[in-house]
């Protein structure tokens, strides 16, 4: 009970905001409509049931002309339900699309706001596969929930509106047993009751096991084809390490947990359909079993048969809505899991993020950035680095270097603000802009133009400005392909990708810029031309590189570097001034 109750309270922490949200007047005009034709389609149930017992009356009694014009009115309330199922259909369909619309950007919000998706893939995995919840999850949820809410209804409102009809019809069934009278009201309601009870405990015993089966399911399937889509991006590097056998059989590995706990779903998929199966024939002869006495001793007329026997097929099925939607059910639940960890696991991270680590603050002098008592730490805890303090000023260029591991990314992850661990102080200028180039840019899906502006909206530079970037930084045979779409990432070599970067650098013009790495694929020459050309662009940037060439070390005005002793954490030095090239 406990657990139908959080699960029913976890559906309407979900669900809910929609419905109270922008979108909230046409989503319950939607619903309204959908629940309007829901109490119509029973309605109309009704009226064939009624219909029932005046058609096969009139067969009983070979009234021709009773006959034909119950075929009249039979067309009718055919034509009347035809035209309630099919706007059922269309309008749950536009209310489900409207909603996971709604849902998906608020997902897609908050798990791409203040880089939350980036600290919870460093968190570890507490929410695995995000792209799932938020493609497969939500569009299931939002289907399975308005599919089951309706199912429900139905069942109550045919319950309510037939087991008044049963009762009715029950007054004519007094049976005699034990050489007793027996005159029970209602009795062929309590006798659906009972049937679609002890069914729905059976069905509850066999398919609870179906719940944790098919969270397993999605999660495994989710793995499953994340590592399909490595294989995709990763395609040049598997194939130059020959690694296809290697991740054949990876990939047939993940898909083995995918059978096996397919094979778990189907067995007691198998033991459900038994008794599902075996009860829905049940149900069949059911009611005919308990009303036909009454047929044959002459208490009710043929008509009266056929009426009630469906009247009681009708409430034992809405008795029985449990047992038809136990599978969906359990799938339902999984999903509802799912959505609900992700949801906590975004508001944590988000949190935490309040609680940031190292606290960004307005700078109190003239340099753009400055770090002080920062402490960055691993994941697990453990001491990274200790920058006492590190102040970037216009125009200068910084230099970071040190063994490799020491953790010079992770300090700039720091300084960026998106590392999560540990603690210290960023103070940057107001208004400031702080860009990173990382040593693989990102090169988004789709033009030239996007990858070249990014992370800027495409109409942010004229065409002239980006041409002119492309051409400065020594790509002018792409300045004539801003329109293209293609997949850039392959296309341009690692040189050329850093180039396009380092052209973003130009149009960005930000206050401080850090570089980790940004033109290590360049060969020394071009990489020393495009320093020159960043300092002669952009004169008051601030400029922090991390590097590992010694050439470097000319290019910039001071050189720090990440220094251990020992075990303890790596400490930041200043190894200033090195000598600047002209
Ligand atoms: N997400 C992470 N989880 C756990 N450990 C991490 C994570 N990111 C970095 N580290 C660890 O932090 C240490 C520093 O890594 P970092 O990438 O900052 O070094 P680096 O000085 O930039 O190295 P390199 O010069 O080789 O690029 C490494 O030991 C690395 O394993």
């Amino acid at each position: 009970m406990r657990a139908i109750s959080s699960l029913l309270a976890d559906v309407w922490r979900l669900s809910i905001p929609y419905f109270r949200g922008e979108d909230r007047w046409r989503g319950g005009a939607l619903l309204a409509a959908i629940i309007a034709l829901e109490v119509a389609w029973v309605y109309v149930i009704v009226l064939i049931n009624q219909w029932n017992a005046v058609f096969y009356n009139a067969i009983q009694e070979k009234d021709y002309a009773a006959f034909v014009h119950q075929l009249w009115i039979f067309t009718f309330y055919a034509a009347v339900a035809i035209g309630v199922g099919v706007y059922q259909v269309y309008l749950r369909q536009w209310l489900e699309i409207r909603w996971r619309n709604w849902m998906t950007d608020k997902y897609l919000t908050a798990w791409l706001a203040d880089e939350t998706h980036y600290r919870m893939r460093l968190k570890g995995d507490e929410a695995d596969n995000p792209d799932q919840r938020i493609a497969e999850d939500i569009r299931s949820y939002i289907a399975q929930t308005i599919g089951l809410f309706l199912g429900l209804l139905n069942s109550i409102m045919t319950l309510a509106s037939f087991a008044v009809i049963l009762w009715g019809l029950s007054g004519d069934f007094a049976f005699n047993l034990f050489g007793a009278d027996w005159d029970i009201p209602g009795y062929l309601v309590w006798a659906a009751f009972a049937y679609a009870a002890l069914g729905t405990l059976i069905a509850h015993l066999i398919g609870r096991v179906l719940i944790k089966l098919n969270y397993d399911q999605q999660r495994y399937e989710a793995n499953y084809r994340v590592d399909l889509v490595r294989v995709r991006e990763n395609g040049e590097q598997i194939a130059l390490m020959q690694g296809g056998p290697v991740e054949r059989a990876r990939l047939l590995s993940r898909f083995s947990h995918v059978v096996h706990n397919y094979w778990g779903i189907m067995i007691a998929q198998k033991r459900l359909t038994w008794f599902t199966s075996g009860y829905g024939q049940l149900s069949v002869i059911f009611p005919f079993v308990v009303v036909a006495p009454a047929y044959f001793t002459g208490a009710i007329p043929f008509g009266q048969l056929m009426q009630t026997s469906q009247a009681f097929g009708q409430v034992q099925g809405s008795f029985s809505f449990f047992i038809n939607a136990y599978t969906t059910l359990a799938e339902w639940k999984s999903v509802v899991d799912r959505l609900v960890g992700f949801e906590r696991s975004v508001q944590k991270t988000q949190a935490e993020a309040l609680r940031s680590a190292f606290r960004r603050v307005p700078a109190s002098g003239p340099a753009p950035l400055a770090v002080s008592a920062m402490e960055v730490r691993l994941p697990d805890g453990r001491a990274l680095l200790d920058v006492a303090a590190l102040e970037l000023v216009r125009g200068e260029r910084v230099l970071l270097s040190g063994p490799s591991g020491s953790g010079k990314s992770t300090l700039l992850r720091a300084i960026a603000g998106i590392w999560p661990h540990g603690h210290g102080e960023v103070e940057v200028v107001p208004g400031a802009r702080v860009l990173t180039l990382p040593q693989r840019p990102y090169l988004p899906v789709g033009t030239l133009r996007g990858a070249l502006a990014y992370p800027d909206p495409l109409e942010a530079y004229d065409d002239e400005t980006l041409r002119e970037a492309l051409e400065a930084v020594g790509l002018p045979g792409l300045a004539g392909r801003l329109d293209e779409s293609a997949p850039w990432a392959t296309i341009l070599s690692g040189g050329e990708q850093q180039r396009l970067a380092v052209a973003r650098a130009l149009l960005v013009k930000p206050d401080v810029l850090l570089l980790d790495e940004a033109t290590s694929a360049l060969d020394e020459a071009s990489e020393g031309a495009l320093y020159l050309l960043l300092r002669a662009r952009l004169p008051q940037t601030a400029l922090l590189s991390i590097g590992h060439r010694s050439t470097l070390i000319g290019l910039h005005e001071r050189q720090v570097t990440l220094a251990r002793e020992g075990e303890g954490p790596a400490r930041l030095v200043d190894l200033s001034p090195a000598p600047v090239a002209a």
